[in-house]
């Protein structure tokens, strides 16, 4: 039921999108006793943990870091098996929150949102789906993911292969059944990295195309065990301060000094315990300096490059896999149990597309410059169309023309990471300029909490307009545009510029300010009443309904 002031709406709160965000945002806005509803396109929920179901899709942020905080009871009844859980037993721990919390019923699934409109008298989103179904209401939270448009490759021919090709990001329900086939993996991120050692004992023959290499370390998973579950469970607070409070959502230990502290064995033997640590460490546990010093980073690079030359038994093989023209971290590092080891099998091999680009996708395979190889299946672990890929494809139409799909042609423009000069009511956690590039579930927490906060905020105060001044949004701009450059981030070589996807702009899309700036800019918004100006009053009812 519409709260007192939404006559003219079917809901208050509109969500879109149901993974780890949309969810969390579901569950807050009812608890705050809002009418809420949420549309997701997939046949069920989870997000990227319901579309990306490919063999060995796992989890590089320890799992009980990623899922949700807000219960200790749901925690403590949770049990996960691994530090870094697989996708089933991640898309059951959402269903059982959808459950457990009992969102099902405001959740409706199959439902793709093609066009939001705003109302500029009212004061109301009218928001479309593709089946037909027409939604009215005041508030909307697009959940719609940074990485849920599936990004692939430009080759000619691509839709003249005959056998079976799939992307990591739509994989289908169906198990894929890779026993004796021969297969090509295009792409070498997390994805295509996770994929490879997971079917390398399968198949026939496995060719994993590889455009840049990449520095992939080990993701180091372990079972989870009753003792560390049960410091977790005597620690909670602590665990829920470390995870809210510290700049990457982790609770790894950071090193505690910087590069110089350290005699050359003693960085040797301190990089020997950064390449056994687990997932994210070897970023956030690290020498404060390895991000900031070129000179530091490029030893590490060498510590690497020495790893995968002592790993891969073909030295042609290895000279190819390792990185010459980006540091560690410039792009996001895989971390990936056994990768490297992969290639040491006799059916596995690996193709530089620098040497031997393609020429074209026929029929029965892949031609290169080199040769044609035939194949029985394709798998595109070529990313997605990071941070802007889903808003700009969802019809948005805001205030003074505003229309997403053009007005973020050049990069996005936002306030704060998650809302809009001119897209009045609209938030979109966990969009561009959202994430810091650390823990996602954690920066999107924050988000969401203040939104939720926001909009109680409104009702108490009686406004229904939303929107952050051209001013506001600017000052959060300027703050990216500043900290941009001094980020480790590549430019040409991260999907966080966008320079995985042809023709995109190359605009960064994190937060390069991370919790400090967010929450900085985001206190100086609510010193008064009315946001400094974001707020407008409450209009009459248009309609009843
Ligand atoms: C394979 C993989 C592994 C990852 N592992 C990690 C990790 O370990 N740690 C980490 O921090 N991050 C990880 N990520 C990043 C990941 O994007 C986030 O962790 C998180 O899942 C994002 O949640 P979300 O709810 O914002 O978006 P999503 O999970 O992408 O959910 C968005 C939902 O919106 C729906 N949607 C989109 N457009 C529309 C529309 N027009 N109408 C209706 N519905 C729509 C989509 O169908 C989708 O279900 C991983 C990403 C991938 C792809």
């Amino acid at each position: 039921m519409a709260g007192q002031h939404d006559h003219d709406v079917d809901v208050e709160v509109l969500v879109i999108g149901a993974g780890v965000v949309g969810i969390y945002a579901l569950y807050r806005a009812l608890d705050a006793g809002f009418s809420a509803q949420t549309l997701e396109a997939g046949d069920g929920v989870g997000g990227v943990w319901y579309w990306n179901r490919y063999p060995s899709a796992r989890f590089d942020s320890e799992s009980y870091t990623y899922a949700y905080i807000f219960s200790k009871e749901l925690f403590d009844e949770w049990r996960w098996k691994e530090e870094f859980a697989t996708q089933p037993e991640i898309e059951s721990y959402l269903n059982h929150v959808v459950d457990r919390f009992d969102l099902r019923q405001h959740i409706r699934t199959g439902e793709k949102v093609v066009s939001a409109d705003f109302d500029e008298t009212a004061h109301v989103w009218t928001v479309r789906t593709a089946k037909g179904s027409v939604v009215r209401a005041r508030w909307i939270i697009s959940a719609t993911g940074g990485l849920s448009v599936p990004n692939y490759p430009d080759i000619d021919g691509l839709a003249d292969f005959q056998g079976q090709a799939h992307h990591t990001g739509a994989w289908p329900h169906t198990p894929v059944d890779f026993a004796g086939k021969r297969v090509a993996i295009i792409g070498n991120g997390p994805s295509g990295a996770q994929l490879l050692p997971a079917i390398v004992d399968t198949v026939a023959q496995v060719d994993l195309y590889q455009r840049t290499p990449t520095w992939t370390t080990p993701l180091n998973n372990k079972p989870l065990t009753d003792e560390r579950q049960a410091w977790l469970s005597d620690n909670w607070d602590d665990v829920v301060k470390i995870l809210t409070t510290s700049p990457t959502g982790f609770m790894h230990e950071p090193a505690g000094k910087f590069s110089t502290a350290d005699s050359p064995e003693e960085r040797q033997a301190f990089y020997e315990k950064i390449w056994k640590s687990p997932g994210f460490a070897k970023l956030t546990s690290n020498y404060y300096d390895m991000t900031t010093n070129r000179e530091v980073n490029l030893e590490f690079c060498d510590f690497l490059a020495g790893k995968i030359r002592a790993i891969v038994k073909d030295p042609v093989t290895a000279e190819r896999l390792i990185p010459k023209d980006h540091l560690f971290g410039a792009k996001r590092p895989p971390f990936v149990t056994d990768y490297f080891e992969s290639f040491n099998k006799p059916n596995a091999s690996l193709i530089s597309l620098k040497e031997t680009p393609f020429v074209r996708v026929d029929a029965t395979g892949i031609e290169t410059t080199e040769k044609h190889r035939e194949y029985d299946i394709i798998v595109f672990a070529t990313g997605f169309d990071f941070g802007t890929g889903a808003l700009t494809r969802m019809g948005v139409k805001g205030r003074e023309g505003l229309d997403l799909s053009t007005d973020w042609e050049d990069g996005p423009s936002d306030f704060a990471g998650f809302s809009a000069h001119r897209l009045p009511n609209f938030f979109f956690p966990g969009g561009p300029h959202g994430a810091g590039g650390g823990n996602y579930p954690r920066y999107s927490q924050d988000q969401v909490d203040w939104i939720t906060g926001t909009l109680v905020h409104a009702r108490e105060h009686g406004f229904d307009l939303f929107e952050p001044t051209a001013a506001q949004e600017d000052q959060w701009m300027t703050m990216v545009e500043t900290l941009a450059p001094q980020s480790i981030f590549s430019a040409e070589h991260s999907h966080y510029y966008g320079a995985n996807v042809e023709g995109k702009v190359r605009k960064f899309l994190l937060n390069p300010g991370g919790r400090g700036k967010l929450h900085e800019i985001l206190g100086e918004m609510t010193s008064t009443e009315d946001y400094n100006g974001a707020f407008a009053p409450a209009t009459e009812p248009v309609s009843a309904s």
